[in-house]
């Protein structure tokens, strides 16, 4: 058995723009939508014609699910491991797409095929029934198998930082696919065509629907190209091996995914009801409640058609309010930091421009607007209950599309990019999986400058990874091998919900309107008013509270934050290089509102686990962590944290250890307060908070903004470098004046950091070696000295311009990169506090450690930073045993890049 998967090629989207690539990426779920909006709203009537009777028309109505339940797994772990030369998802949207329009169209002629071979009479009835359900069943099947691999394969295609936006552009054409559906259904299709594409609408419709799916991911399929899985990992085959992968998976989600699983579930509860009822509810208010439109009717021809076109004018609304959120939501939804290509993508000029510019500091975060999709979905479905009038009921099918647009954006985009961070090179449970090639620079983008001079260069500063354009965002491959299996199991939870919620109907129904079947009735008897509660209302009420489930769900995995650790100075880069590393500082964060009276102090408790428990204080005006959020607070007037906060803080990263744990601890407490205080804070001006506290920038830009970072501080003034308090210490003392200290403490300049991103050659690994004992920040700095030569001075200057660069190359140069890493600042004058450091810098080089690319201390040290690109472990044992000699015991750890930084997580 291998021990990896090996890939050819790498994943491409043809087209000159942005834009246009994202169109023929996702295209293909407009003609999937097509597809299923024509299934579901022409086919009951379709069968019942036939003659199915109306229970057994239930059967059909599950299939639905219980195939998207059964396929969109089995499909997604089939493609997974495909060694198709045409890639993993490609072939089989092909072939499943095949599969659809020829049962489309045996569906719609299937009086006619059996007619070949029977005669009229029961027996042709009943086999024509049994084929046209048939059909449905191959239909809903071989559709969830397309459907799964078009979403599978925009997780495939696109880095992480563009998952966001590839969702977005996901939900609009789903839209598109809804409206094309409803229109298409609209038009009198036989007045347009005649009978060439069949003597029925229905027929005639069932040719859209294929020749649409046909186009659409034909189009997709041409555009886009996959990287190809050339041997796998898991080499086991067979039906049981299959099913054993899904079921461990499903036990072993990554806590992310199992977070979005559980909104999913929550949130499909409520949405069942509206898929299937909406229609239907419009219908029963104007038969209940709606006089003067109910005496239009009554004088029709055609009432059952005149009350169906009612709810379809809603739902056809529903479709144009959803579309016209998917494509304006985008733009006021803060997209994710490394995407810089949204930026780029901005319009330039005008009215929408300025706006955009202006509110783009408040813009929230994706997760936080699903959030208040949830809850105005609930409201709106509670208001059913009140709905009295035909207008007021379309206007609440209507509004819905907003939270639908974020049901068919939000949940994808999220696990996209988890996806996407799990597939990284050696991750564990976090991590980006970009490989960074050398690109070119990007453009500043002039027209982004903003008023205050001080924040143009940060925010100008050069994107995170260079990236071009979406070409070379292109180059950033997902090593992921089990995206399809991920996606199909989180269709799994939008699924059996849907059973759940068919099942409460069922009650509903049989409780407060025995003996009739809502979704098909036929009582046209629209002058006699309905009586008794609106049974369709009551199951839309209920599935309002199961959304109410998913908003607090949502919330829960918003209260969660992680910060790397990192690395400073990197060798010649002192109080300049920094680099994030995959091991995260957890916050959870939950505030009890119905506490007013908290008794601890500030109120807020703290419980403690991991590196330094028992040790760190648990008081919030001791605490790093709390204390830097009080700090941030009371600049914004706020003088303690809301009643009651409980922060629980879940520390794996060594304290004292040249690891950035306190650069880390305070980066969580700005972020803490952003989110306690509501203050929406940018990430740029958390940084000017952060640099207030800790006062070289290398481990706080890099532990902020992920990646291997380059940073400069713009000096405070006199004034407030004397405050009190702002220790500028680093790590804050004890708090001068208890729990008033600072109460009205300094605001920090705009853009006090400035920072730039670089590169990371993909192949290049941290191995960091961590002695049992810890060196403050404060007493490594105390040995340094005040002044240096200029000879020293420029060794390191020559150096640390070559290395920024050397590190992005690939393949590394270890030649280069070994004397690039070389200092004469800091480490020499460090050796005193740390036994055995001149023998370990001296005895390794690439010479006589192949694979080792550059060794030095990590921050104040002790821990020593081993940068390399094979033999990881043999390297960190030859340096254990060269501190072992000095009597020093170590622990190593081999990490990775952590190119996010902080960022709010899903638990
Ligand atoms: N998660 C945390 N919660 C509370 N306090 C913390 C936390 N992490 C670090 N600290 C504080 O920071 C101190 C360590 O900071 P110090 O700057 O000396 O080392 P470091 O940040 O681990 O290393 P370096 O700055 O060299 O990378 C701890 O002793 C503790 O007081
Ligand atoms: N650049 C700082 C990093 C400390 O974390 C130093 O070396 O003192």
């Amino acid at each position: 058995m291998s021990s990896t998967s090996t890939w050819k090629g790498a994943p491409k989207i043809w087209g000159p723009n942005e834009s246009v690539k994202m169109v023929l990426l996702t295209i293909s779920l407009t003609g999937v939508q097509l597809v299923w909006g024509i299934e579901m709203a022409y086919c009951a009537p379709y069968l019942l014609s036939l003659g199915l009777t109306k229970s057994l028309m239930s059967l059909v109505w599950n299939v639905g699910p219980i195939s998207g339940m059964i396929c969109q797994p089995i499909v997604g772990v089939l493609a997974d491991r495909s060694t198709s030369g045409f890639g993993r998802r490609r072939p089989i949207i092909i072939i499943g797409s095949l599969c659809v329009g020829a049962a489309l169209l045996i569906l719609g002629w299937s009086r006619e095929i059996v007619g070949l071979v029977l005669a009229e009479g029961e027996v042709k009835k009943t086999c024509t029934i049994v084929l046209a359900v048939g059909m449905i069943y191959v239909v809903d099947f071989a559709i969830n198998a397309v459907q799964a691999s078009c979403r599978a394969l925009i997780v495939d295609t696109l880095p992480e930082e563009q998952q966001q936006k590839g969702s977005a552009w996901a939900s609009r054409m789903i839209a598109v696919g809804n409206l094309g559906g409803y229109f298409a259904g609209m038009i009198d299709l036989r007045g347009t065509f005649g009978d060439s594409l069949g003597d029925s609408q229905f027929k005639q419709l069932l040719v859209i629907a294929t020749l649409s799916l046909m186009l659409c991911v034909g189009i997709t399929c041409a555009c886009v190209s996959e990287r190809v899985l050339v041997s796998r990992k898991d080499t086991g085959t067979g039906v049981v091996h299959m099913f054993k992968i899904i079921w461990s998976t499903i036990f072993n989600l990554p806590p992310n995914i199992w977070a979005i699983c559980k909104v999913l579930f929550w949130a499909w509860v409520g949405w069942f009801p509206f898929q299937v009822y909406s229609t239907t509810f419009v219908g029963e208010v104007l038969k209940r409640y709606d006089t003067a439109l109910k005496h239009q009717i009554a004088n029709s021809d055609d009432k059952l058609g005149d009350i169906a076109r009612v709810g379809s004018l809603a739902l056809v609304l529903f479709s144009c309010v959803s579309l016209v959120a998917s494509v304006a939501l985008p733009w006021v939804i803060e997209s994710p930091p490394s995407d810089e290509l949204h930026k780029k993508a901005l319009p330039k000029k005008g009215v929408i421009a300025d706006f955009l510019r202006k509110i783009d500091p408040y813009k929230p975060e994706l997760s936080s607007v699903w959030i208040w999709g949830h809850i105005s979905f609930a409201a709106l479905m509670f208001l059913t209950l009140f709905a009295a009038s035909v207008g007021f009921a379309t206007f609440l099918v209507a509004m819905s599309g907003v939270a639908w647009a974020l049901m068919t954006w939000a949940p994808f985009s999220i696990v996209g990019e988890e996806i996407q961070r799990l597939g990284g090179p050696g991750r564990g449970r976090r991590g980006s999986n970009v490989r960074y090639e050398h690109l070119p620079m990007e453009e500043v983008d002039h027209s982004r400058v903003s008023a205050d001079v001080s924040r143009i260069s940060m925010s100008n500063s050069v994107p995170p990874f260079s990236v071009a354009d979406l070409e070379a965002a292109e180059n950033h491959v997902s090593s992921n091998e089990l995206s399809g299996v991920y996606l199909g199991i989180l269709n799994i939870f939008a699924c059996l919900p849907q059973m759940v919620g068919s099942f409460i109907s069922f009650v509903v129904f049989s409780i407060l309107e025995p003996g009739k079947s809502p979704e098909f009735s036929d009582d046209v008897d629209v002058v006699q008013p309905a009586k008794g509660v609106n049974a369709i209302a009551v199951c839309l009420g209920i599935g309002a509270i199961s959304t109410l489930a998913a908003a607090h769900y949502t919330i829960k995995f918003k209260n969660n934050y992680q910060v790397p650790c990192s690395s400073a100075n990197i060798g010649p880069g002192f109080d300049v290089l920094g680099i994030s590393l995959s091991v995260w500082l957890e916050l959870t964060v939950n505030i009890d509102r119905n506490i007013t009276n908290s008794t601890y102090p500030l109120n807020c408790k703290i419980t403690y686990e991991g590196d330094g428990a028992g040790k760190v204080p648990l008081e919030a005006d001791h605490n790093l962590i709390t204390r830097t959020a009080l700090y941030v607070l009371r600049c914004h007037q706020q003088r303690a944290f809301p009643a009651e906060t409980h922060v629980h803080i879940n520390n794996p990263i060594p304290l004292g250890r040249g690891l950035g744990s306190s650069g880390a601890a305070v980066v969580a407490g700005v972020m803490l307060a952003n989110a306690v205080g509501e203050l929406n804070l940018s990430k740029d001006r958390m940084m000017d908070f952060c640099l207030m506290i800790e006062r070289h920038p290398d481990n706080v830009m890099a532990a902020m903004m992920g990646g291997f970072v380059g940073s400069y501080l713009r000096e405070l003034n006199e004034e407030d470098m004397a405050r009190k308090e702002i220790p500028l210490a680093e790590v804050l003392p004890e708090p001068a004046g208890g729990v008033d200290t600072g109460l009205e403490p300094p605001q920090p300049p705009m853009g006090i950091g400035h920072y730039i991103k670089y590169g990371w050659a993909q192949e290049v690994k941290a191995i960091t070696i961590i002695p049992n004992f810890e060196v403050s920040t404060a007493s490594s700095r105390a040995v340094l000295p005040k002044q240096y030569t200029a000879k020293d001075m420029i060794f390191n200057l020559q150096r640390l311009a070559v290395l920024t660069t050397a590190l992005t190359r690939s393949p590394p140069d270890a030649d280069l990169i070994y004397e690039a890493m070389q200092d004469k600042v800091h480490q020499q004058y460090r050796a005193g506090l740390i036994p055995g450091l001149p023998e370990v810098l001296s005895s390794m080089s690439p010479k006589t450690q192949p694979g080792l690319l550059g060794i030095c201390l990590s921050g104040a040290g002790p821990t020593i930073l081993a940068l390399a690109t094979e033999n990881h472990d043999q390297i960190a044992e030859n340096i254990l045993a060269v501190f072992k000699k000095n009597g020093i015991t170590c622990s190593y750890k081999i990490l990775t890049p952590a190119h996010e930084g902080a960022e709010i997580i899903y638990a």
